[in-house]
């Protein structure tokens, strides 16, 4: 199962996270979120990474120009579109990196919100579900119903994330096989500062089903 911790803005925190065993990191290339790290900052943490680890940027709404921009000078190994992009906006990102792993991410609360995603079907890698909140875009630490997602079968790999933590892991998969999870607040003494030992807890908790 991949593991990725999101919001990572230092370089030691990602280097102990990476070494625990999570498989990708993610770096908020959101101006408005409090974890957000410009690509030059991005970048200084990266080359302090083993390369064996995931290296994902997650944008939301931001223009092809922006997301050039990052990927000029941080060398990231995927992008996650976590806003409104329509299918179309996605396929032309992947056109320009296709090389990149493509993640879209959804904000659902409702079984209808599932439904737009077999629109995405050729043009992203792996989808991402998170949950809906009516003011932020993520990092929110609310989790999904995830009774809504019992019938889930997409046809790419998915990403479950959304309020996810050491305390409630278990519990979301014990009824869901998603083919990753991610996690931001949940594992965080406050935005951008990743807690350690909740990392070390929540993956000693995976190792007792892997
Ligand atoms: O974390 C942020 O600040 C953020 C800002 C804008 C878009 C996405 C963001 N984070 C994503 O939110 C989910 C889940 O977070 P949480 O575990 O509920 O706190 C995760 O996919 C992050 O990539």
């Amino acid at each position: 199962m991949r593991v990725k911790i999101c919001g990572i803005t230092q370089a030691q925190q990602g280097q102990a996270i990476a070494a625990l065993g999570a498989t990708a990191l993610g770096f908020i290339c959101v101006e408005r979120s409090p974890r957000y790290v410009d690509a030059q900052h991005i970048q200084q943490i990266i080359q302090t990474l083993p390369t064996t680890v995931d290296r994902i940027g997650v944008f939301a709404n931001a223009s092809l120009t922006d997301i050039e921009g990052v990927l000029g000078i941080a060398q990231l190994t995927g992008i996650q579109l976590h806003g409104d992009e329509p299918p179309e906006f996605c396929a032309q990102v992947k056109q320009l990196f296709p090389h990149l792993e493509i993640i879209k991410a959804f904000r659902v609360n409702t079984v209808e919100s599932l439904s737009p995603i077999s629109e995405y079907v050729e043009m992203i890698d792996t989808l991402l579900l998170d949950a809906y909140h009516p003011q932020q875009l993520g990092g929110t630490g609310k989790t999904l119903n995830w009774d809504m997602l019992d019938k889930f079968r997409p046809a790419q790999p998915w990403f479950l994330a959304g309020g996810l933590t050491a305390d409630n892991i278990l519990q979301a998969l014990d009824s869901l096989t998603p083919d990753g999870i991610d996690l931001s607040s949940g594992v965080e003494r406050s935005p951008g500062d990743k807690d350690i030992p909740k990392v070390t807890q929540l993956l000693n908790n995976l190792s007792k089903i892997n």
